[in-house]
C-alpha cells in the first residue's frame, strides 16, 4: 500500500512502487501481482489514459486490500471528481493540475500533488503552498501537457531532505529506473508511459521488467 490514512513515514526501507495510467484490469492485477504498491486511474479527459467510472470500478475492485488506488486529476471540476468518488472505490487522489491546498483537503482521502519541475523551479518552495499534502509527486514540467509525457526532469533537484514522502516520477522505465533510485533515493516511484508499447497501451512484460528493476534495489 503507498499511503494511510495518515502518512508519516518518510525515506522507508523499501521504495514503493506506483503504475499509473492503467486501463486494463489485467495489467492492474498483473502490476500488483508483481509487486506495485499503488495503482493509478486516468480521470482526465485529454489523456490517451483517460478511462470511464465503469472502467474505473472494475480496477478498483480487482486489486482492492492489495494495492492503493490511486485517482488521477487535473483541474478537476467538483461535480465530476464528487461523481468519480460516488462510482470509484478510491483510497488516494492525485492532483496533477493547478489546485491549491484547500481544494485537494476537501474530500476527505490522503492526497498527493504532483508538482511539475523545470530548471527555473525552487522545489522547496513550490512544495510549502500545499501544507496539508500527504505526500509529494515530482514530474518534469513540459509546457504542452500535465504529464504522461515520458520526459525526465534534472534528478539533482529532487530535495535531498523533506518532511513528507517524495515521489520521483517522469520518464521512468525499466532502463533507468535502477539508476534513478540509486541517484534520488526517492520514498516512491511513479511510472506510466516507460510501461507502454504505444502511447497508453500498457505492455505486461514491461510492467514486470519495471517491477523487477525496483525490486533489485529495494
Ligand atoms: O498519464 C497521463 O496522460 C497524464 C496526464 C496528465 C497528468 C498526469 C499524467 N500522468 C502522470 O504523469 C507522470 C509521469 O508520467 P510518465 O511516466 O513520464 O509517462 C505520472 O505521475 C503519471 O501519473
Amino acid at each position: 500500500m503507498l499511503l494511510g490514512k495518515q502518512a508519516n513515514s518518510v525515506h522507508g526501507v523499501a521504495v514503493k512502487v506506483k503504475v499509473c495510467g492503467l486501463r486494463e484490469v489485467e495489467h492492474a492485477e498483473a502490476a500488483v501481482d508483481n509487486g506495485a504498491d499503488a495503482i493509478g486511474l486516468m480521470f482526465y479527459a485529454p489523456s490517451p489514459r483517460h478511462i470511464s467510472n465503469e472502467e474505473g470500478a472494475a480496477i478498483s475492485k480487482a486489486v482492492k486490500g492489495k494495492a492503493s488506488r490511486v485517482g488521477v486529476f487535473v483541474n478537476p471540476e467538483p461535480d465530476y471528481l464528487q461523481q468519480v468518488l460516488a462510482d470509484v472505490e478510491l483510497d488516494i487522489l492525485q492532483f496533477h493540475g493547478d489546485e491549491d491546498d484547500d481544494f485537494c483537503e476537501q474530500w476527505g482521502l490522503p492526497w498527493i500533488k504532483a508538482v511539475r519541475v523545470a530548471g527555473s523551479t525552487d522545489v522547496e518552495a513550490e512544495l510549502a503552498r500545499w501544507p496539508n499534502a500527504s505526500a509529494f509527486l515530482l514530474d518534469a514540467y513540459t509546457p504542452d501537457a500535465y504529464g504522461g509525457t515520458g520526459e525526465a526532469f534534472d534528478w539533482r533537484l529532487f530535495p535531498k531532505e523533506q518532511n513528507k514522502p517524495l515521489i520521483l516520477a517522469g520518464g521512468l522505465n525499466p532502463g533507468n529506473v535502477a539508476q534513478a533510485v540509486a541517484t534520488v533515493s526517492p520514498w516512491a516511484v511513479d511510472v506510466s508511459s516507460g510501461v507502454e508499447s504505444a502511447r497508453g497501451i500498457k505492455d505486461e512484460a514491461l510492467i514486470k521488467g519495471f517491477l523487477n528493476e525496483v525490486k533489485n534495489v529495494r
